[in-house]
């Protein structure tokens, strides 16, 4: 597995530094705890994202995060993911919107796909996964959150989550909305969306949009010991089981991807949204801590 070193802020740390392959040296221990400790450590890779400063969702970032994640999910040594973030400002503020602002439709048209393709895989993943949440979490930020299997928000009040699509003017896509509605519910997911609300820990985790807040400084532990429980369960089992309550889910989207890019270079290129998207933009320029 190559380790891809950080170009100009972009990049995925995909292990700890450790020996030779990244991992801790194997040891010959026969204490049971030890053994099931080496047999966790090297079944889960942790992915932490830095694309500086907030991790959004540039064209670019999204094909490598892709590439690597494709990667993983082929290495058959690799049974679940941790996915956090490097970037301090951030988990992630989702969509670029630079990528969504002032471009053609051609580029709407890779760009949308692309996040598509991103959810898909992420949605159906055959690995466990969790997220590490460390930072802020808006919008598209919440796409790994939300097609992961456990999530851990750090309890610190910057650390807002939610789908805030409104509060710029647009809508979530149905691919976004049907993860959250699974998991929190029909009525709660109504009030979320329409009311674009970014939920601080508490109640985030009242509502169910994450499964656990802990102190940040122990959301990469809590990470680890809920990745042992999830790990602890047959992967064949576990796969078929994720398979079969995902997968009406991920058909909606598989089933009308092309009419969900049209719709989205449609209203996406309207004066209208481009000149909220761009208000947005220079607004977030202007409130600089
Ligand atoms: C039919 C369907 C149609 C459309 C569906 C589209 C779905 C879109 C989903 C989205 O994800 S839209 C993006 C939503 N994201 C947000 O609302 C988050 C915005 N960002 C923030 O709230 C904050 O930046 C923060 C993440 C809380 C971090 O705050 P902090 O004060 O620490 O940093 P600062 O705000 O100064 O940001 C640093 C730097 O980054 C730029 N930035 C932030 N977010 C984005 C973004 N999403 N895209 C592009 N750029 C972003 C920000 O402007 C600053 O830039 P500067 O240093 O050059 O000023």
């Amino acid at each position: 597995m190559p380790h891809l070193p950080p170009a100009q802020g972009l990049g995925f740390r995909m292990r700890p530094s450790g020996g030779k392959s990244g991992r801790p040296a194997a040891r010959s221990v026969h204490g049971v705890s030890e053994v099931s400790a080496s047999w966790w450590w090297w079944s889960q890779a942790p992915l932490q994202l830095k694309n500086l400063p907030v991790n959004s969702f540039s064209l670019e970032f999204l094909t490598e995060l892709i590439i690597n994640l494709e990667k993983l999910e082929n290495d058959k040594t690799f049974r679940g993911i941790i996915i956090t973030s490097d970037c301090p400002k951030a988990f992630s503020a989702g969509v670029d919107l630079r990528e969504i602002c002032g471009k053609n439709p051609a580029h709407y048209t890779e760009y949308w796909k692309v996040l598509q393709d991103l959810w898909l895989r992420l949605y159906l993943s055959n690995l466990v996964l969790i997220s590490a949440i460390n930072g802020p979490c808006a919008a598209g930020g919440c796409l790994i959150p939300l097609t992961s299997d456990y999530r851990i928000l750090a309890d610190n009040p910057k650390c807002l989550i939610g789908l805030n699509e409104t509060r710029l003017g647009i809508s979530a896509p149905f691919w976004f909305k049907d993860p959250l509605v699974n998991i929190i519910g029909h009525r709660a997911s109504e009030h979320a969306l329409q009311l674009g609300l970014l939920f601080p820990p508490a109640e985030a985790l009242q509502v169910g949009i994450v499964d656990k807040v802990v102190p940040k400084d122990q959301v990469q532990s809590t990470a680890l010991s809920v990745m042992t429980q999830w790990l602890a369960i047959p992967d064949h089992a576990r796969q078929l089981t994720k398979n079969m309550i995902r997968k009406p889910t991920a058909d909606l989207l598989v089933k009308h991807r092309d009419t969900d890019i049209q719709n989205f270079v449609s209203f996406i290129s309207r004066d209208s949204i481009q000149k909220s998207l761009q208000m947005y933009l220079a607004k977030l320029k202007q409130n600089k801590d």
